[in-house]
């Protein structure tokens, strides 16, 4: 079988590093685009000059160069970032896995709309784990559904850009919709000065933001006289590369649409 041929976008970030050195060494899969933005240090470099190996792929700002040989594009970028490639993808007929996270409103509707003419796997967390975890929350939620309160808690390294995380942010949809509850309403983003007491409808966040944590979650219930935590640590960035490459060998043989993990890994 011919391999699936992969392009990667964000080449120079932690996870397009990541991502480089597993489709490396992946089996039925090929480098076959290497994007970042304009200006970049990595523009002309070989892909794979920072393993000390030679790939071929020079990394480019030109989408349509980085483009014109994959079938899949991988993007772990910035918002603005994915917005510019979908379009991209959208007229070369190039499917898109998308990692990024920190969407607003309005470019989570027009991701949708680009889903009617193109193929998108979107998660904000691709590690199995996690996703494990949305699934036990869910149950965790329903059982819970009188008497506990639920916090959302999670840490990263001191580079990263948005917050709450896009995990913590599908924790509390997966328990606020196990609540038919609408996390808009329901989410209380930090807190600080004469609060009041808290109100048992809400979901909160809190965020930490320190050296080179990888990504930890904690789900918290908290009840009167006992409490449940339900943790997920990453440890490596490894676990989100292989994730996203099992959703790239997903999407190569799916039609328009918008895919989720649960789909991918067929929860
Ligand atoms: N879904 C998941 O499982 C995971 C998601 N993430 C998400 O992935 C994203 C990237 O994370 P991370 O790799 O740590 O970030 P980095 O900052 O290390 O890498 C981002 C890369 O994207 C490039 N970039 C920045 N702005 C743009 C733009 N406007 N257009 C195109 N490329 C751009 C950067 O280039 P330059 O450095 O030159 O600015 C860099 O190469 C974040 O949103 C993060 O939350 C992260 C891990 C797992
Ligand atoms: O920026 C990161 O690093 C991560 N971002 C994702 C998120 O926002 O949830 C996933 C992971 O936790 C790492």
């Amino acid at each position: 079988m011919e391999p699936v041929r992969i392009a990667i976008a964000g080449a120079s970030g932690r996870m397009g590093r990541m991502l480089i050195e597993a489709v490396s060494a992946a089996d039925g899969l090929v480098l076959a685009g290497a994007l970042d933005v304009a200006g970049s240090s990595a523009i002309g470099h070989d892909a794979e000059a920072f393993l000390g190996k030679t790939s071929g792929v020079a990394i480019t700002s030109d989408l349509k160069a980085g483009l014109a040989n994959a079938q899949v594009l991988i993007d772990f970028t910035r918002p603005d970032g994915t917005m510019a490639h979908l379009a991209a993808c959208e007229e070369l007929g190039v499917k898109l896995v998308i990692g990024t996270t920190g969407f607003n409103e309005a470019q989570k509707a027009q991701i949708a709309e680009h889903g009617k003419r193109v193929a998108i796997m979107m998660a904000a967390n691709m590690s199995v784990g996690v996703n494990v975890v949305l699934k036990l929350l869910q149950s965790a939620a329903r059982a819970l559904n009188q008497g506990f309160d639920i916090e959302i808690v999670e840490a990263h390294h001191r580079h990263k850009v948005d917050a709450p995380s896009g995990t913590a942010l599908a924790m509390g949809e997966a328990v606020a919709g196990a609540l038919g509850r609408d996390l808009k309403e329901c989410a209380v983003y930090g807190r600080e000065g004469i609060t009041g007491e808290r109100d048992p409808s809400t979901i909160g966040f809190a965020t930490v933001r320190g050296g080179d944590i990888i990504g930890d979650h904690t789900v918290l219930f908290a009840g009167i006289g006992e409490r449940i935590e339900i943790s997920h640590k990453a440890t490596s960035r490894a676990v989100f590369a292989q994730g996203a490459l099992r959703a790239a060998r997903f999407l190569a043989g799916q039609p328009a649409g918008i895919y989720g993990m649960d789909q991918v890994l067929g929860f």
